[in-house]
This record gives structure tokens, C-alpha cells and sequence, in this order.
């Protein structure tokens, strides 16, 4: 895919501008208590308008975390109003959208996926909670064709370019890109730095590998991932980061694995992994759940999984794998 089209999807200065400026009412709960902004409506609302004219007439279909119902109530007046008024400030658009088009805009995402046909797969702000505390988050759009991952964009407008052991001193705003077959690469968001292609880390000893996971203990068990880090030896403490965020610091190495382990009855999303696998893939890693089976994208909006899902190299899969089978069996985390 081109910079020049992804620049036409993803307005990273806007959000971030957004999120150094968020007022209280521009943050809602949704019916299962998480966060949404005016930022997760309005980049979906762009994204997909823009996406829909890109391509040709009647083939537009996806699938993507929000929509428009909670916007459409009385209380929801003032929100559409300032999404709209963001939506229009974005350079570069082709027309002045009324916030009817936002609405039919965000809820263009309501496809069911599955086996077949091409299906756009969109989250528009991922890692809500780190978007609130000024930390990091993403922007994941992927393609899939027939049930697969073919194609995966990540922006991570803070996550700093040189790596997260950066100083200070590089440029802060990475865009990941994947496609199937040809590699991944990671492009400066402010185009001040040649994009390049990036390799996961090739580590083969657990104890000299960083990990990473949710920073949110609601989202995966930091006792379950600590307990199966010591049983690989892992030194490091944990890199804790919101966001698909994480899967672009694996694709260029910055950890050599990824543990997510969600409390029990919660059912992760297509959109929560696409484009992250993709480019975690596809620069050399492995993403499995913690059966070892590959993701099954085909299965509609949700993801049918045993457990938890696991980033890695190739040369650490079957050490994670014991001693995740190991933990995950034992008493005190069942
Ligand atoms: N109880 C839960 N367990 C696991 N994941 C959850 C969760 N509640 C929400 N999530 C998902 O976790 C995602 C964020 O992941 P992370 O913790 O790695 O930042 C959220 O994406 P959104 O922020 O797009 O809603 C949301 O889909
Ligand atoms: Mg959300
Ligand atoms: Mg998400
Ligand atoms: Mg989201």
C-alpha cells in the first residue's frame, strides 16, 4: 500500500492533538464500561469515508469496533457536533461531511467477515485507556481476503522510532506496514527518517529476552505472564504498553515476546489483532494462542482462541509454549 494513500486515512496529527486536549465530555462508557473519545469516532468516520471512496463502487465491506447508536441518543448531541467539526478540520478531504455522513460513515463498519469475499478490519484508536493517560496507542487497519491477513497498517503516533530504549532524542510517531509475502516496514510518521525494513528479534535464550504485555491488568493476568516469564528465566521486568502498539515494538525486536492472557469469559476481537499479527508475521515472528494454532481470522467479529495469545521468534516458540502450557494449567490460575 502507498504512503501517499495511508496519509489519506490516518491523520495522526489530529488525534494527537486531540489527546493532549481531550475535555471530559469528549470521553463516553460504552454498554461494557470501556472508553470510548471523540477521537475513536472520528478516526473511524475518516478512515472509512476515505477507504469507501478509494474503492470501487459496491465493494467496500468491514468490519470495525465502533458504532453509531450511542451517538444518535439526545445525550449524544454535543459529541456528533464536535466529531463532525474534527472530521471537517482534516486537510485534504474532498468534501464537508453533515453529521449524518459521520454517522452512516462510522457504522459502514458493521460487517460480519468470515471465510470469504475481502473485508476491511478497522480499529480506530486502539488502546482507548492509554490514549486517556497520554500514553501510548494505535491506529490498525488490515485487509482480509477469504478469512486471511493479507495486508496490515499500524500507526503509533507515540511510540519513538529508534526504539523504546530511546533517549529523547529520536523522531516520536512510527507506521508500520505489512503485506503478505513482502516483509514489514516501519516509516518515520513526519517522513523525517527513509523507511526501513524491520526483523523481530532473533534471540534464542529467554533469559536475555524483554517482554511485553497489556498495561492494563483488566485486559490480560500480569500474575499468570510474570509466573510464566520466571519459568523461562526471563530477567527483564515486563515492558508494559497499551495497544497494538506492542506488536509493532516485537516486529522490529525491541522484545522478543508477547504475552496476552485475558481474564476468563472475555472473547478478543478481529480488530484487536489483525493488523498487529500481520506485521509481527511477516517481519519474521510467530502469533499464536496458547494451543499453538495460528489466529483464525474467518470466524466473523470475534476470535475463536484456547486461552491467550502469544508473540514470539520462531527460535523462543516452543519454550513459551511449555511454559505457558505449564502456568496456564496450574491450580492457581484456573
Ligand atoms: N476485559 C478485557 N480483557 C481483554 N481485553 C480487553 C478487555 N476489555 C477491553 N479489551 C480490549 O483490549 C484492547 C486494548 O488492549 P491493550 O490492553 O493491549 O491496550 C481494547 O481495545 P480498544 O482500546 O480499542 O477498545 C479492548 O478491545
Ligand atoms: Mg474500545
Ligand atoms: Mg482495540
Ligand atoms: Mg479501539
Amino acid at each position: 500500500m502507498k504512503r501517499e494513500l495511508i496519509d489519506r486515512f490516518f491523520f495522526p496529527g489530529v488525534w494527537q492533538s486531540v489527546q493532549r486536549k481531550l475535555l471530559e465530555n469528549e470521553t463516553q462508557s460504552k454498554t461494557d464500561n470501556s472508553p470510548v473519545t471523540i477521537a475513536d469516532y472520528g478516526s473511524q468516520a475518516v478512515v472509512s469515508w476515505a477507504l469507501e471512496r478509494q474503492l470501487p463502487a459496491g465493494t467496500f465491506s468491514m468490519i470495525a469496533e465502533e458504532d453509531s447508536e450511542d451517538l444518535r441518543k439526545e445525550d449524544g448531541k454535543a459529541m456528533l457536533q464536535r466529531i463532525t467539526e474534527l472530521v471537517n478540520s482534516i486537510p485534504s478531504k474532498d468534501a464537508v461531511l453533515s453529521s449524518e455522513d459521520v454517522l452512516c460513515a462510522i457504522d459502514r463498519g458493521k460487517a460480519e467477515g468470515g471465510v470469504q469475499g475481502r473485508h476491511w478490519v478497522l480499529d480506530p484508536i486502539d488502546g482507548t485507556k492509554g490514549f486517556l493517560r497520554g500514553e501510548q496507542y494505535a491506529i490498525a487497519l488490515a485487509l482480509l481476503d477469504r478469512g486471511s491477513v493479507v495486508l496490515g497498517v499500524l500507526g503509533c503516533p507515540n511510540l519513538p522510532l529508534s526504539g523504546l530504549s530511546d533517549d529523547g532524542s529520536s523522531p516520536v510517531g512510527c507506521l508500520f506496514t505489512a503485506v503478505r509475502g513482502a516483509g514489514t516496514t516501519v516509516h518515520a510518521i513526519d517522513r523525517s527518517v527513509q523507511p526501513r525494513k524491520v526483523r523481530v528479534s532473533d534471540l534464542s535464550d529467554p533469559a536475555l529476552a524483554a517482554f511485553c504485555e497489556s498495561y492494563e491488568s483488566a485486559h490480560s493476568k500480569h500474575d499468570l505472564t510474570s509466573g510464566i516469564a520466571k519459568m523461562l528465566g526471563v530477567t527483564a521486568s515486563p515492558i508494559r504498553m497499551d495497544s497494538q502498539a506492542k506488536y509493532g515494538a516485537m516486529a522490529r525486536g525491541d522484545a522478543a515476546i508477547y504475552l496476552r492472557f485475558p481474564h476468563k469469559g472475555y472473547r478478543e476481537k478481529i480488530w484487536d489483532h489483525a493488523a498487529g499479527s500481520i506485521v509481527v508475521e511477516e517481519a519474521g515472528g510467530v502469533v499464536v494462542d496458547a494451543a499453538g494454532r495460528a489466529l483464525d481470522f474467518s470466524k466473523g467479529r470475534y476470535l475463536d482462541l484456547d486461552t491467550g495469545i502469544i508473540a514470539t521468534n520462531p527460535s523462543l516458540l516452543t519454550a513459551v509454549l511449555t511454559a505457558v502450557e505449564t502456568c496456564v494449567g496450574s491450580k492457581s490460575f484456573l
